[in-house]
């Protein structure tokens, strides 16, 4: 394992003129992917909803040294959204070297309600777009021999309170994700696939949806954000962060999962019901 990660050091310059989509690009960790990918030269494609936000990235980006910033607003529970962002990387760069899928629809944190409708919708954004994605964007990936990299949750490997909706969302990607990388393997085809399983992160959003019911502090979505782009290019499987707390919820988990559901319990306060 030594001389196996020794000889896989990662270097910033691995990421120069690469070409890279980034989703979810206008707040919180991808707003920190697109600058560090920036600082290191990579070509960038944003996207979010919010134009006003995607754009001020995007411009930050060029200020720290990217070789081409751009972006396209639209929403992902939009059935031609990922075609159109495939079509402009293909346009401009003539192929696509990273696809980092970030993005998360509005849930809020709470008792599961019966809001089955919340729940499809959900899944449209945090996961089947995610396919979407994926599907139109594998034969450039594949030209390039280029990677795919999906931004899970611990939540999405082991079920906590009051996240019901989301956790599912994040559920299905390691199942889809996991099984494409066996296929791919299978037919030879290059193409990494990078699954992030995030712990709890000072974003704006996250931490306005959970400081008030959450005990342990968040950690920060700067480093978070260069944890996962180092992993990606290293083409792991996995990126865990922070990797400590979260290498020991998933092995508590596999040895005591009883054990391990009470202390994550007792990691949260009853939301407000009214919130
Ligand atoms: N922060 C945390 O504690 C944790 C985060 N994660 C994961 O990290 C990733 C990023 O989270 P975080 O940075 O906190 O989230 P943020 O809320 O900061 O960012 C979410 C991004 O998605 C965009 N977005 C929201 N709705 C849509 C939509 N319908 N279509 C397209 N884009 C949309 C937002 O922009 P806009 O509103 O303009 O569209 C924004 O750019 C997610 O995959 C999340 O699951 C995992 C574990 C913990
Ligand atoms: C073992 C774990 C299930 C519990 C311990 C860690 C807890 C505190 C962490 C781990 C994953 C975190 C959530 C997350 O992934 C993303 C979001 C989406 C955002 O819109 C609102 C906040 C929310 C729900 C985070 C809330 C805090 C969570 C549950």
């Amino acid at each position: 394992f030594y001389f196996y990660s020794a000889s896989e050091d990662f270097n910033e310059e691995m990421l120069r003129g690469k070409r890279v989509i980034v989703t979810g690009a206008s707040s919180g960790i991808g707003e920190q992917m697109a600058y560090h990918l920036a600082r290191m030269e990579a070509h960038l494609l944003l996207t979010a909803r919010t134009e006003a936000r995607v754009q001020k990235v995007m411009e930050r980006c060029l200020e720290l040294g990217a070789a081409s910033a751009r972006y396209i607003s639209g929403s992902m529970d939009s059935p031609t959204l990922p075609e159109q962002l495939l079509r402009e990387a293909e346009n401009t760069w003539g192929g696509l070297d990273m696809l980092i899928l970030n993005h998360i629809g509005q849930s809020s944190v709470r008792f599961f309600d019966g809001d089955v409708e919340h729940v499809r919708q959900l899944m449209e954004i945090n996961f089947i777009s995610y396919v979407a994605m994926t599907t139109a964007a594998l034969p450039m990936l594949k030209e390039s021999e280029g990677s795919i990299v999906v931004v899970s949750s611990v939540a999405g490997r082991t079920g906590g309170p009051f996240i019901a909706p989301y956790s599912a969302t994040k559920f299905a990607l390691d199942g889809f994700f996991s099984s494409l990388r066996q296929e791919l393997i299978m037919d030879k085809v290059n193409v990494s696939i990078t699954l992030c399983i995030l712990g709890y992160i000072n974003t704006e959003s996250a931490v306005r949806a959970v400081s008030h019911i959450i005990r342990s502090a968040p950690a920060p979505k700067d480093e978070c954000a260069l944890e996962i782009i180092r992993g990606a290019a290293l083409r792991q499987r996995e990126v865990l962060y922070p990797p400590l707390s979260i290498r020991a919820t998933l092995l508590g988990r596999s040895i005591a999962p009883e054990l391990l559901d009470s202390i994550v319990r007792s990691n949260f306060h009853r939301p407000n019901t009214t919130a």
